[in-house]
């Protein structure tokens, strides 16, 4: 067993939050947020910017989140921010002890913010040293506990983390999906008005909700969607109801071979209907299965907002925010399906498009939210496919 203490400016009593891994690997720090214990799988995010949005990213469920980034918190919270209503994530692993917040919108302390949303953090930790262990090893599993009395059964706490069963095979959709079918109407938030809200739509967009981030809903209203949000679990039917002229699918966290064993029925018939879809990370992975094709787990995954992709049709290279640790096989594609993005990090398949239908998908994000707004132009293409397919019919 290895262990990691805090840095040396901190004496041993406030060691008041541990994160112990699967394998035995210990790190001591200070807890933050609710006190309890939380188990996920441990990923890294390298966004210098956005960690509200990063914590309450929906496809973030099951994770524990390691910023790489040594400064979290220094603008504060506030309520406009929220990528969905409540964070799936189950914890933070920071670097610095948080500061005051120091930004005119900030609303709340983080450290105050996290325990609200029943959250644990610890803080205080080589975020370094981990981000090389997920590097090396690959994501681990890990449990943070916070206590303020400092005590830890460590033998305890390594023995849950073993018996996760990870991520691999686990369908959480269905835990962060909405309830009930809504409307959004929404628009992108500008320094000048903050969010706007669509007033005349030009065409009607059903968004399957496998844990979709607000941002990407704003971002199809403000080309001009009014937008239906359904639960994961829709129908068919419930779909082809609500008369759509396009189809969403979004992103959403856990395996897309788990999910797909409800969602595929669905998307192979919303397939066949010749509408235009649109698919985003979790809703391109579905698509890629959908289509006869297989998904893997990748070792450590990408996470930040600054990877480059490639349109392989333009050659232009966009600056993206990544957040996926599966990944689309390129050779388990169709001969009907092309390979439209790829990872210039590592030539992962980053986008599809069918050959014939007005079908696509990425896996980047486009709609940032953290992160540089480069692959806007693809919510424009949907919304141009969609305009055309309405006029053909
Ligand atoms: N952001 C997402 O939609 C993530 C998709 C999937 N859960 C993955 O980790 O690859």
């Amino acid at each position: 067993m290895t262990d990691s203490t805090r840095s040396p400016d901190h004496s041993s009593s406030d060691i008041t939050a541990v994160l112990v891994l699967a394998d035995g690997t210990v790190f001591r720090g200070r807890g933050f947020g609710v006190e309890g214990d939380t188990v996920g799988e441990v990923c890294f995010n390298t966004s210098m910017t956005g960690y509200q949005e990063i914590l309450t990213d929906p496809s973030y469920a099951g994770q524990i989140i390691n910023f790489t980034f040594p400064h979290v918190g220094n603008v504060g919270t506030n309520d406009e921010d929220m990528e969905t209503k409540k964070p799936a994530a189950r914890g933070l692993v920071i670097r610095e002890d948080i500061t005051l917040p120091a930004n005119y919108r900030a609303a709340e302390h983080l450290e105050a913010w996290t325990a609200k949303q029943g959250l644990i953090g610890i803080s205080g930790i080589d975020t370094r040293r981990l981000t090389r262990i997920i590097r090396e090893r690959g994501a681990p599993t890990g449990v943070i506990a916070h206590a303020k009395d400092g005590k830890f059964d460590i033998e305890k706490l390594m023995l849950k983390a073993k018996q996760w069963p990870g991520l691999k095979g686990m369908d959480l959709a269905k835990e962060v999906t909405c309830l009930e079918a809504y409307s959004w109407t929404g628009t992108r938030w500008t320094i000048e008005e903050g969010y706007g809200d669509l007033k005349s739509p030009k065409a009607h967009v059903v968004a399957v909700d496998y844990g979709a981030k607000h941002n990407i809903l704003r971002c199809l209203a403000e080309t001009g969607a009014r937008v239906t949000v359904v639960p994961a679990t829709a129908t068919f039917d419930e779909i082809m109801e609500h008369q759509p002229d396009g189809i969403f699918l979004s992103n959403g966290p856990g395996d897309p071979a788990a999910t797909g064993e409800y969602a595929l029925p669905v998307i192979k018939k919303l397939i066949d209907t010749g509408l235009p879809i649109f698919g985003i990370c979790l809703g391109h992975q579905l698509l890629a299965l959908a289509f006869g094709g297989t998904t893997y787990k990748m070792a450590q995954g990408h996470r930040g907002a600054n990877h480059p992709v490639q349109d392989l049709r333009t050659k232009k290279v966009e600056i993206t925010s990544m957040n996926h640790g599966f990944s689309v096989d390129a050779a388990s594609l169709p001969a009907d399906v092309m390979v439209s993005h790829i990872s210039l990090f590592d030539k992962t398949v980053c986008g599809l498009a069918h050959k014939t239908k007005p079908i696509f998908s990425v896996q980047q994000h486009p709609e940032a939210s953290p992160g540089p707004q480069d692959s806007f132009y693809l919510f424009e293409e949907f919304m141009a496919l969609i305009l055309n397919h309405k006029k053909a019919a």
